[in-house]
């Protein structure tokens, strides 16, 4: 009624159950500017600012809280919720998302790491029909278990994407779908297609585990306070089955070529570092053949995830930037070096580059080294 008629942009019914700390922050903008009254302004503003002075947003843990009802509406919308549905939502602040989850889903667990915001969104479910449908565990996520879900939503601290990322795909049983806010560029990258500019490490590594589509671009003023950057939210969908390959074997592959993706994979390959490293997973595995551990998928895709725990995932760092290339061999025995790249000439990969292969070219590629013996993990 207020805000409606102080001319918010908002109705009414989206703004029913919507963060107590965030409306009336709004509001009494709105009222401050529209209304002028100075009894109505102390009446509105004075209990209530108090609540929302008391929750300061901690930005060290990424706390951005989204107070755009139409964001919040859209995500959830686009997250295709059943009503039997457990929903895993990862930091739910002061419950603005939850919430909304809350009326769609059978139940909401959240994982908070901020016993302030625990305490806040447990007490803004008290007395609702919610009340019961809502567990809320306190915790780092990336250092909880998770329980089992069949839909993940969140809008996350962005600090942890990559991590978090690789541990839901990581998650036994697979569940159906993630719908997530990244930070823009993350987000981008994550999509990125063969060619594409931002096409990377991260985006070969999740495309292999899941389907992944951008959804929606969110700029930074639907947040309070606001990100430096802007956002977008992503649809995660994990393949079921996995494609069945060594996921080590699968990243150690896709560390070399995308440590320069712009290189003919030859440059690459003839590398003395990547020689060098080729030469001793060759030994390794000889010396390991039949003793090899057969361990399960999800600890695999886990191991995925924890090599990528740093920004090399992100960006296109140069590992053996400092190392020469090794042309003539005399280090590296030319015999190793050549079958290497004789390999690559075989199969017409000698001058391709890795940002203009496809995931079938990497499968391929893996393929075709291991048969010959070449290790990469
Ligand atoms: C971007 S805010 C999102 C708040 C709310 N879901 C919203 O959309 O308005 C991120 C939330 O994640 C919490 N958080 C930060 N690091 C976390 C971690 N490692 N594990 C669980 N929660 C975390 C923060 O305390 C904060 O509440």
């Amino acid at each position: 009624m207020v805000w409606r008629a102080c001319g918010g942009r908002w109705s009414r019914g989206f703004l029913k159950g919507f963060d107590d700390a965030i409306r009336v922050w709004d509001v009494c903008k709105h009222n401050v500017r529209m209304a002028g009254g100075k009894a109505e302004r102390k009446g509105r503003q004075a209990p209530q600012q108090q609540r929302f002075q008391g929750i300061q947003f901690d930005k060290s843990k990424g706390q951005h809280i989204l107070k755009n009802p139409l964001i919040v509406q859209s995500i959830v919308q686009k997250a295709g919720i059943k009503s039997t549905d457990i929903v895993l939502e990862i930091g739910p602040g002061t419950g603005n998302l939850t919430m909304k989850l809350l009326e769609v889903a059978k139940k909401v667990i959240a994982v908070e790491l901020d016993p302030r915001m625990v305490l806040e969104v447990t007490r803004r479910v008290q007395g609702t029909p919610y009340q019961t449908h809502l567990q809320v565990i306190h915790g780092d996520v990336l250092k909880t278990e998770l329980p089992y879900f069949d839909v993940c939503v969140a809008n996350i601290p962005y600090q942890i994407s990559s991590p978090l990322t690789f541990k839901l795909l990581s998650h036994r049983p697979v569940f159906r779908c993630a719908v997530i806010m990244y930070q823009r560029e993350f987000a981008m990258r994550l999509v990125a297609k063969t060619g594409d500019p931002l096409f990377c490490r991260l985006s070969v590594n999740t495309q292999l585990l899941a389907r992944v589509d951008h959804l929606l671009k969110v700029g930074k003023n639907n947040f309070r306070p606001p990100p430096k950057i802007d956002s977008s939210v992503v649809r995660i969908e994990p393949r079921n089955p996995l494609p069945a390959i060594d996921f080590k074997e699968w990243d150690g592959l896709i560390r070399l070529c995308f440590n320069r993706k712009n290189k003919t994979l030859g440059s690459i390959f003839r590398q003395k570092a990547v020689c060098a490293l080729m030469e001793k997973n060759f030994k390794t595995h000889q010396a390991l053949q039949g003793s090899l551990d057969n361990q399960a998928d999800a600890d695999l895709v886990m191991q995925l995830g924890d090599v990528t725990n740093d920004t090399s995932m992100d960006l296109d760092s140069g590992d053996f930037d400092t190392m020469d290339e090794d042309m003539d061999g005399s280090t590296i025995p030319s015999t190793f070096k050549d079958k290497g790249l004789a390999v690559l000439k075989e199969h017409d990969y000698e001058d391709k580059r890795s940002s203009k292969l496809t995931q079938e070219d990497f499968l391929k590629l893996l393929a075709v080294f291991n048969k010959a013996g070449f290790h990469f993990s």
